[in-house]
């Protein structure tokens, strides 16, 4: 069969004239909610067949720094001296995470991450009880634990209990996203137990079509390998899980226009395939707008001074979780951003440690007063001089009542002062995707399950529909995952 590999349109199981593999499971990808799903629905006692586009296991999963957003008082989190409830964590990701979000999922995902923990560590996947508590994007050695989503720090910190959640896979001769990052650390458990139970994997097989029977069910995928169609059947249930759309330029354009041209944290083989397969049979979409947004600065160093926008006003609290750094810059601010920070600041900032030394950027410009700076930066004049007069005034009593920074970082800026053009310092990843009920049942328009058809990961819209904290995704991923390949397998 060599036709139509092009189309996304649904092809009928009648025209398929023979089938290449059969499973009882297909699941199509094999990153962090594809092999979630394929152990699942292996421990349901299914037959399970892997489809993966490129030569290996792990998608991007395999290459992040591997926070897995976790709490409501898992071991990890007591034995580091930190307690949490499911009412807090809830409470936490309803209003970090909206606006918007599914509140049956959070609510699921809440109550059932002691267990989806308990889940992980059966897997083998292995976490070191040490909490990680200074300024950065992730841990500069193998901590297990830190705040991920700007828990401890305005405006949440003030109304909800803070605990940290981001949960870290031991990662092993550190090095940031490298082979054994927290990732890596995540995947290889995750497909070794997938392995061990059975799971069998193609590689080089790219899912393209779905193939429905005559009541409209999904029965099988269509793919291509190495130029030639193939046709695999799904006895009981197909899972899609072939990441975001982050690659995929005409969809971005479209639903994410902030994101077009600086995609980050994917891989080129997010370009949406299953996101229109899907939609081919009528599935309903959600949260298409929503988008991670990394913030290229080390923390350590923005946390010392003071963020400001084009016209030369803060923003943002810079004690906050750095994702929200980069959406506040970007999607309310027209991606312009400065660091105005002191020379004594700049020089502490620097003997930190950090999981970021690359991010630490040199000034752009150095003056003597705030004046000379605004008019170097090309700031309207008086805007920067009447923000750092506000902040210095209560810096001075250690306080920030304008956005909340948390008094310990609160210090008036001193001369000589610097400014580091941030403008443009931002990238990021589509969250939005196919609409999936609480047992990752990919959704029709009408709101009715399709049948034989489940999706996770970040070609479904999860727990983050606007704002965003690490770890969600690969803690979205697994979790609904695991639901995905276990209502798969009930078929
Ligand atoms: C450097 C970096 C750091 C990150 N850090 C974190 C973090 O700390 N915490 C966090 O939560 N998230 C993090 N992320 C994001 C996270 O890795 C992804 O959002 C997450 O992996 C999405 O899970 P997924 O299963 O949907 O996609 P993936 O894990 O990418 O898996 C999708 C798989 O599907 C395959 N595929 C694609 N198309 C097809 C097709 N048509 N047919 C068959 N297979 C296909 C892909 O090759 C891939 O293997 C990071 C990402 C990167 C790159």
């Amino acid at each position: 069969m060599t036709s139509n590999t092009g189309t996304v349109h649904p092809r009928s199981a009648h025209e398929i004239e023979q089938w290449d593999h059969e499973a009882d499971v297909v699941v199509a990808g094999f990153g962090v909610a594809g092999a979630s799903a394929a152990v699942a629905a292996a421990q349901e006692g299914a037959d399970v067949l892997v489809l993966e586009r490129t030569g290996g296991w792990g998608g991007a999963a395999a290459m992040a720094g591997g926070f897995i957003y976790l709490g409501g008082g898992t071991p990890l989190q007591k034995a580091c001296g930190f307690e949490d409830s499911v009412e807090s964590m809830k409470a936490f990701m309803t209003a970090a995470l909206g606006p918007g979000v599914d509140a049956e999922k959070i609510d699921a995902y809440c109550q059932g991450s002691v267990d989806h923990y308990g889940w992980l560590v059966e897997c083998g996947v292995p976490f070191k009880a040490s909490f990680w508590g200074e300024p950065g994007w992730e841990p500069p050695g193998d901590d297990g634990l830190q705040y991920t989503g700007g828990e401890n720090a305005a405006p949440f910190a003030a109304t909800i209990p803070p605990a940290p959640r981001g949960h870290v896979p031991q990662m092993a001769d550190k090095q940031s996203g490298g082979e054994r990052g927290g990732g890596y650390m995540l995947m290889k458990p995750l497909t070794d137990t997938a392995a061990g139970l059975g799971v069998r994997s193609v590689y080089d097989t790219r899912a393209r079509t779905l193939v429905t029977d005559e009541t409209g069910r999904v029965v099988g995928v269509l793919a291509t390998q190495y130029g030639k169609e193939i046709a695999i059947r799904a006895r009981r249930g197909v899972v899609l899980a072939t990441g975001s759309f982050a690659y995929n330029d005409q969809m971005v354009e479209a639903y994410a226009p902030r994101l077009v041209g600086r995609p980050a944290a994917s891989i080129e083989e997010h370009d949406g395939r299953a996101i229109q397969m899907a939609q081919a049979l009528g599935a309903d979409l959600a949260h298409m707008d929503a988008t991670e947004v990394a913030f290229f600065c080390d923390p350590q160093l923005f946390i010392r001074g003071i963020l400001v926008n084009g016209r030369g006003q803060r923003f943002i609290n810079e004690d906050t979780y750095p994702g929200r750094v980069g959406q506040a810059t970007l999607i309310e601010n027209q991606n312009q951003a400065f660091l105005v920070i002191d020379e004594a600041a700049y020089e502490e900032a620097l003997t930190t440690p950090t999981a970021t030394p690359f991010l630490r950027h040199q000034p752009a410009w150095v003056c003597e007063t705030v004046e000379e700076l605004e008019a170097e930066m090309g700031l309207p004049a008086g805007t920067l001089q009447s923000t750092v007069e506000v902040y210095n005034r209560h810096a001075a009593n250690g306080e920030d009542p304008v956005l909340g920074k948390k008094p310990e970082w609160v210090k008036p800026i001193g001369s000589p002062v610097a400014a580091i053009d941030l403008r443009g310092f931002t990238g990021g990843f589509t969250l939005g995707g196919l609409r999936t009920s609480v047992d990752s049942e990919v959704l029709h328009v009408s709101g009715a399950p399709i049948p034989g058809l489940f999706g996770a990961g970040r070609c479904t819209a999860g727990v983050s529909a606007g704002g965003y904290a690490s770890g969600a995704s690969l803690g979205d991923g697994s979790f609904f995952g695991r639901r995905a390949g276990r209502s798969a397998a009930k078929g």
